[in-house]
């Protein structure tokens, strides 16, 4: 077992790394909310069998339960799901002390969080993801929230979980095309913040795709980390350190409201819009054709698309980059690489390079 611990004052909380311990979920929640005696266990339709683990360990521990499922999908990030999740809090009659203990992958605990953040302007939050995706990044940092039909996660709030479990065992279950997609957000931190760390990538494709249980080990731990010392800095992302998170995203998110929630995966959509950035940074001269060779080389060992399906309107999808939130006034803005483990917030980005970019499909 390792713990990661995420430094924010009153708002700290332990992200706990084990390789397998169903029972242990109880007695964690216990430990980080004392006061708790209820809780709303919400999964998706594939997690469902874990969220009733979880929910007997809960009980075990003491805790009155409710529990709640949704569809399993990008679309489930919607009015309609939150809507729901408000009924069984008012039919579970939580208060303030009621816990919201996510069982699932990164859209449970956006929708779930989101509930949490706004059900009585604010409820305690428990993750405990189920995906790789969910692993390394959604379940830490605070960001909730479902998407409008016309942009990806523009309804949402800051809200810190109280603690985050991650059992690695539930990897067993996830089927490869999610798991894979999981790992663009692994690549994403070698990039930005620690070369080191894409190198242990570039080296470990292999391990990492097979699941073994160091490779697991190592990189939920060390995305998690490198998570953590951003969020510690930037919490709400104020000073546009946060933002760094990001790359890749103004693509990705543009990607994933053309082509319609669900139709591309979060990762493949971060994974092909990291692809982008790269190639915008290189015509933009910021950095040599040697970086953008190894991110294609290492996204391409890991079986990540890398080609924006041609179908989507250029038009479109810069219209939707202008309403992306890191926007101001408009004006496009990216995440760019500057060199191996570094990247900056770019605006006035000319609008010519990323029509290129777009059209050498
Ligand atoms: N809040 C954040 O900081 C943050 C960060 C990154 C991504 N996200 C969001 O996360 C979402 C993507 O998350 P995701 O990739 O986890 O997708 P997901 O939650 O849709 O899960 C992927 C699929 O795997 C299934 N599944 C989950 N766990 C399983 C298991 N153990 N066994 C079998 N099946 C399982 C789910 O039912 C679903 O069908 C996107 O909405 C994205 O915007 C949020
Ligand atoms: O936690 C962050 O900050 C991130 O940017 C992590 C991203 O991987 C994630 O996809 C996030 O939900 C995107 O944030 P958004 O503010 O652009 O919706
Ligand atoms: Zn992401």
């Amino acid at each position: 077992m390792n713990t990661v611990r995420v430094n924010l004052g009153s708002r700290s909380y332990d992200i706990v790394i084990t390789p397998g311990d169903p029972a242990g979920i109880g007695p964690f929640v216990r430990s980080a909310l004392r006061k708790a005696s209820t809780a709303l266990v919400v999964c998706d339709a594939n997690t469902q069998a874990h969220g009733r683990t979880v929910e007997a360990t809960l009980t075990a521990a003491g805790l009155r339960t409710g529990f709640a499922t949704v569809p399993a999908g990008e679309p489930s990030k919607c009015m309609e799901q939150l809507a729901k999740l408000y009924d069984a809090l008012y039919d579970l009659a939580a208060d303030r002390s009621t816990a919201v203990v996510a069982v699932g992958g990164g859209v449970i605990g956006d929708l779930a969080g989101f509930a949490a953040a706004s059900y009585n302007r604010g409820l305690p939050l428990v993750m405990v993801p189920t995906t790789s995706l969910s692993m390394v990044d959604s379940s830490v940092g605070g960001k909730t929230g479902i998407n409008h039909p016309k942009g990806k996660n523009l309804i949402g709030a800051f809200h810190q979980p109280a603690g985050v479990w991650i059992d690695l065992s539930y990897l067993d279950t996830l089927p490869e095309r999610e798991f894979l997609s999981g790992l663009a957000e692994v690549v994403k931190y070698g990039v930005i913040l620690d070369a080191e760390f894409f190198a242990y990538l570039e080296a470990n494709a292999a391990a990492v795709r097979a699941r073994t249980p160091q490779a697991l080990a190592h990189i939920v731990s060390r995305s998690c980390r490198l998570k953590a010392d951003v969020v510690e800095k930037d919490e709400h992302e104020t000073t546009g350190l946060r933002a760094i998170l990001n790359y890749g995203h103004t693509f990705a998110h543009a990607f994933e409201t053309c082509g319609g929630y669900g139709s591309l995966l979060h990762g493949e959509a971060v994974s092909i819009g990291m692809e982008c950035a790269a190639r915008l940074a290189r015509k933009m001269e910021l950095i040599g054709a040697d970086f953008v060779a190894r991110q294609t080389k290492l996204l391409q060992a890991i079986a990540l698309p890398i080609v924006p399906p041609a179908q989507w309107p250029t038009d479109e999808l810069i219209a939707v980059m202008r309403r992306d939130k890191k926007a101001v006034g408009g004006q496009m803005r990216f995440i760019l690489p500057t060199q191996l483990g570094a990247v900056k917030l770019f605006d006035n980005v000319p609008e010519p390079l990323v029509r290129d970019v777009l059209e050498s499909r």
